[in-house]
């Protein structure tokens, strides 16, 4: 039987799984236990989700009993110089207001649930609202060797932002340049604790400071937010342009505010239009990483500092956030070795 289940996973393919279920274990153990058998890996991306759907479906088609025990061990993609980080990622819109921040936050808390190390830092030097939505806005970092700020922990996630620091009403007055220092300095002078990803919710815009924060930081890659309106998408289509300028890879688009669904009728209404954001990654080809609903649980989660994705992690709002998580990290895994030109190791000839 131990050689079925390994023979079982080689040939287990699905959407997260393209090139096999082992191609993403960095180890697998079969032992038989009282309970059947224990099945005991170590996953090269966040996806505890998908390895338990995995596991259920062998356990039925093989008639056995199985456990799992999962570990996630992830490497970093592009080489860097910030200690105590492995992967930054960048989340950007064009356009202000579309929910950015919101969808960092919901992204990190999935990706904690699938099993990663994740912090999130506030680049939205004018309107930090991070802290808020993490419920830890009152919070000052403090200092253990007095050369790095300690992150602060707000839903489990490690999180730094210059709302931390200074008052709001300081902070919006600072020209670019003094922005961009700020804001390297928040990333450099913190000491991270061995994150999987830091996520960087970037400035609204596609501006010098969101340019100067692209190139200065050593972003392994960008996904862009949407709404489904024409001039969010047209924005987000020159934020995908200011990416490609500086070479760094955008893994795809997510529609935010996709849709509603009434709660008395259950009529789903696309209150901004539909299809923007399918047609954007068509024509762009990148991929549509989810799209989500306008939900009440959303804002006041964001509005109180605890998110739906915190609060019940099966909920249907939970998995469409679980879902695009995965599919941002199994792209990074699954791409980036060859996308980014810091790991590059194939030359393009044109014909
Ligand atoms: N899917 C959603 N459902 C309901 N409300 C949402 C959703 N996404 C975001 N919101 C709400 O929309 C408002 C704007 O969201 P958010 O602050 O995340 O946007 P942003 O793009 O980061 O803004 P800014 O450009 O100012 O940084 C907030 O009140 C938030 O609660």
């Amino acid at each position: 039987m131990e050689e079925e289940i390994r023979s079982y996973i080689k040939q287990y393919r699905s959407k997260c799984f393209p090139f096999g279920l082992l191609n993403v274990l960095t180890k697998l153990n079969v032992t038989e236990n009282s309970n059947g058998y224990l099945v005991d890996v170590c996953l090269a991306f966040p996806c505890f989700t998908q390895l338990k759907l995995a596991i259920e479906k062998m356990a039925e088609d093989l008639d056995v009993n199985l456990d799992l025990k999962a570990n996630v061990q992830v490497e970093a993609v592009r080489q860097h110089n910030i200690s105590g980080v492995k992967n930054i990622i960048a989340i950007a819109s064009g356009k202000g207001g579309v929910g950015k921040s919101t969808t960092a936050v919901n992204i990190a808390l999935a990706l904690q649930e699938e099993g990663a190390r994740v912090g999130i830092l506030d680049a939205d030097i004018y309107g930090p609202s991070i802290p808020t939505m993490l419920g830890i806005g009152d919070q000052k970092p403090g200092s253990e060797d007095g050369k790095r700020m300690l992150p602060l922990n707000g839903l489990g996630l490690s999180a730094m932002s210059i709302g931390f620091l200074v008052p709001d009403s300081q902070a919006s007055i600072w020209r670019g340049p003094m922005a961009s220092t700020a804001f390297t300095q928040l990333l450099n002078e913190t000491a991270w604790d061995d994150l999987d990803y830091l996520l960087i919710d970037m400035p609204p815009g596609t501006g010098d400071i969101q340019l100067t924060l692209a190139q200065k930081v050593p972003v392994a890659a960008a996904c862009m937010i949407t709404t489904p309106q024409d001039i969010a998408l047209i924005d987000v289509r020159k934020g995908i342009s200011m990416f490609d300028k500086v070479q760094v890879p955008v893994l795809g688009v997510v529609e935010n505010m996709s849709y509603h669904i009434c709660s008395n009728c259950g009529h789903e209404s696309h209150i901004f239009g539909q299809g923007g954001a399918e047609h954007l990654a068509g024509e762009r080809e990148i991929e549509l990483l989810g799209q989500i609903p306008l939900d009440l649980e959303v804002r006041q989660g964001a509005d109180h500092g605890n998110s739906p994705v915190f609060a019940d992690i099966d909920s249907d709002i939970s998995q469409i956030y679980r879902r695009i998580a995965t599919n941002i990290v199994s792209d990074l895994y699954y791409q980036l070795d060859w996308r980014s030109p810091a790991t590059a190791n194939l030359s393009i000839i044109e014909e």
